[in-house]
């Protein structure tokens, strides 16, 4: 089943019946989904033998699903059915006896049409007008008409037509399932007795210790426990500079270890590797159906059964009521219904979209549906946060500036003490300078986060809170000296955490953030494809614009609460502007899913963000955003030429029919020739 007849007939079939409740098509994966009553299932099959199908229940776990033998196709019926509709059509025009043309053509579509007029013949069974059905329909017509090599050529083109269909179709399922194979079945496991066993990766269980040789790949995610190697990761990133591993490091299924060995503690089985759940994502992806698809399939549902009428009424008419010769316009109306046939319409779409998705997941960019990619080319503001997305999100600490006021108070202990309570980037910046200098840490109780603030926490029975400007100031023990220093700092694109007892402030200390390399050029090429961006950050507002600065970006919000954020987006909005917000998805989590389009970054270590976000970036490379664009861009222009060109055919051999030039076997040989044209051209995007 990979083909819209073929779902139209499943879902008449089965959306009958009262034990079926629901029904999820994935013509990609040639997968159904059937949420049925308990004990339906050997009906559900019955249903679908009868349709001349047949349905296999699948135990999929990601690794095994896609590993299905490429279908081996006969080629002797069709060339053997060429050759004899060829000669057909020859000795036809040299004008020999009709009874060898008629044996030759019988021939022909006896070779290769046997399968088209069983399938059609289920499909009227059906009541289901579906091309196959209206081909073979038109080819008894032509049969009847005696229009014996006419007939033989229709056929034979159109099996060939539907067999180069389900390889190109093939051909971008590949496109995805290539990507699975790059994880290798066996892994070297650690025995109880400290031995090494290689044993199906499929087998091995989480907290295991497997180790990996230079040159070969890692069959299962885990974390580095002893050894050094650089490892590349363009199987999940799409980047393939090799990164460097040791231990407490990531390694993902999938990658290459490429320069040292080392040994990795397994942290999900094979079936969840981050490679599992990407592969799952875009061939559930590839279900949903996006809007231009939707439109199309309407199209098709409504367009069949009109030209069919008006075949109808175009073989009946003219004959009956003006007295027109029957053979001429029985013949037209058989021209009508291969006309009918919107085969290339309907596959030009879903193999333009699968071509997208699988291009971008082969550059890291993992699009969790066709609307987004669709509708990416839209986008006109992209909201990026600050911390973790334009910056490194790994601040260090620069100044630290006692206060007068302090004097007696170990401030510095106590500001890092609070600070190695949190896990936020300006908090571990302080811990970690206090645990490379040993300052020991005092203990702390009744420690809280104060969101967008910063954290309170009380030691030696005195309550101390360390955050932003905001809450110094918000605790009135703000001064015009201090927001002099705080000034200074700020402006040199550095982050100010000030610690106070709530009746003085005791220490400022300054952390600065660097900023990627890579967001830079990504800001740039976001500029030069037209989109406006804007800097959303909790941090205050002198720092947001230092560091917008740095990066050439257009707007900076600072002092951002979540709900601001949320605001800003939803201003955007409002103005009816496409808007798509980049994050790391903690304190951005509502702009985030409120945006048109969500982008989570760095989703490669994090189950959330590949789940949650409409776009996962495998790494934190903002480039990947553009890139994103342009190929969306790509896709749209693609799907608007494939509509045109599949619509334009119809049309131009509506016409040459009605006015009486139009041959059966020219429509059926254009509308193969379409078919071909808009699966190629789909086809295109995977190589972008
Ligand atoms: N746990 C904390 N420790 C120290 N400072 C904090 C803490 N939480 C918040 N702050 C201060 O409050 C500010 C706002 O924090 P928030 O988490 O909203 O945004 P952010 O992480 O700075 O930036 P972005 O919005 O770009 O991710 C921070 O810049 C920091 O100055
Ligand atoms: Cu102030």
């Amino acid at each position: 089943m990979d083909c819209p007849t073929e779902e139209a007939l499943i879902r008449k079939k089965l959306g009958g019946m009262g034990e079926v409740q629901s029904l999820d098509f994935n013509l990609m994966q040639r997968s159904l989904t059937v949420v049925h009553r308990a004990g339906a299932l050997p009906a559900v099959q019955e249903a679908i033998r009868d349709l001349g199908m047949e349905a296999e229940v699948s135990e999929v776990t990601a690794k095994q699903a896609p590993s299905e033998p490429e279908s081996i196709w006969p080629w002797w019926p069709y060339a053997a059915g060429g050759i004899a509709a060829l000669l057909a059509e020859i000795i036809h025009w040299a004008g020999m006896p009709e009874w060898a043309v008629a044996l030759l053509a019988l021939l022909a579509i006896l070779s290769c049409g046997i399968d088209t007029y069983r399938k059609g013949w289920i499909a009227l069974r059906h009541g289901n007008l579906n091309m196959i059905a209206l081909m073979s329909i038109a080819v008894t017509g032509a049969l009847l008409l005696r229009q014996w090599p006419e007939a033989a050529m229709v056929m034979v083109l159109f099996a060939i037509a539907e067999l180069i269909e389900a390889k190109s179709l093939d051909r971008a399922r590949n496109a995805i399932r290539s990507l699975i194979q790059l994880a290798p079945d066996y892994a070297t496991v650690r025995q109880p007795d400290g031995s090494w066993i290689d044993l199906p990766a499929a087998s091995v269980a989480i907290g295991e210790v497997v180790r990996i040789k230079p040159g070969q790949s890692v069959a299962l995610d885990g974390t580095v426990v002893i050894g050094h190697s650089t490892v590349n990761q363009a199987a999940i990133t799409g980047e393939s500079l090799p990164v460097e591993k040791g231990p407490g490091d990531p390694v993902f299924a999938g990658t290459l270890n490429e320069a040292g060995s080392f040994e990795y503690e397994v942290t999900a089985d094979a079936g969840h590797s981050t490679l599992a759940r990407i592969i799952q994502a875009v061939e559930s992806a590839q279900g949903a159906r996006a809007p231009t698809q939707r439109f199309v399939d309407q199209f098709a549902r409504i367009y069949t059964p009109v030209v069919f009428l008006v075949a109808v009424v175009i073989g009946l008419v003219p004959p009956l009521l003006l007295g027109a010769g029957w053979q001429d316009w029985i013949y037209k109306a058989l021209v009508l219904l291969v006309i009918a046939c919107p085969c290339a319409l309907v596959i030009s779409t879903p193999v333009t979209i699968v071509s997208g998705l699988a291009a971008a997941a082969r550059h890291g960019i993992l699009i969790k549906g066709g609307v987004y990619l669709e509708e990416g080319h839209k986008l006109a503001v992209l909201a990026l946060d600050k911390t973790g997305t334009i910056t490194h999100g790994k601040p260090a600490l620069t100044d630290t500036v006692q206060l007068e006021q302090a004097d007696g108070v170990d401030s510095l202990r106590i500001a890092t003490s609070l600070a190695a309570r949190s896990d936020h980037p300006a908090s571990f910046a302080i811990a970690e300078a206090g645990r490379k200098s040993g300052i020991e840490l005092l203990e702390v109780t009744g420690f809280t986060a104060l969101p967008g603030r910063g954290v309170k926490g009380t030691i030696g029975g005195v309550d101390y809170m360390l955050g932003n400007h905001r809450l110094i100031h918000e605790n009135g023990v703000c001064s015009p000296a201090i927001e002099a220093q705080l000034a200074h700092l700020e402006e040199q694109g550095k982050t100010v955490i000030g610690l106070t007892d709530g009746k003085q402030p005791l220490i400022l200390l300054a952390v600065a953030d660097t900023v990627k390399d890579s967001s830079r050029v990504a800001i740039e090429a976001l500029r030069a494809l037209g989109l406006d961006t804007v800097m959303l950050t909790g941090d205050n507002v002198r720092t947001a614009a230092a560091i917008a600065r740095q990066v050439g970006i257009d707007e900076a919000l600072g002092d951002q609460l979540p709900e601001d954020k949320l605001r800003a987006v939803e201003g955007y909005i409002r103005d009816g502007r496409h808007v798509g917000m980049v994050g790391d998805g903690i304190n951005d989590a509502p702009a985030l899913a409120r945006a048109d389009i969500g982008f989570a970054m760095g989703a490669a270590g994090s189950d959330t963000a590949i789940e949650t976000a409409d776009v996962a970036l495998m790494d934190d490379d903002l480039n990947k955003i553009a890139r994103f664009v342009r190929l969306s861009r790509k896709t749209r222009t693609i799907l608007i030429e494939n509509i045109t060109l599949a619509l334009g055919i119809k049309a131009v051999f509506l016409v040459l029919t009605l006015v009486g030039y139009g041959t059966m076997w020219m429509a059926v040989f254009a509308d193969m020739g379409a078919s071909l044209l808009v699966v190629a051209n789909g086809l295109r995007l995977v190589r972008q």
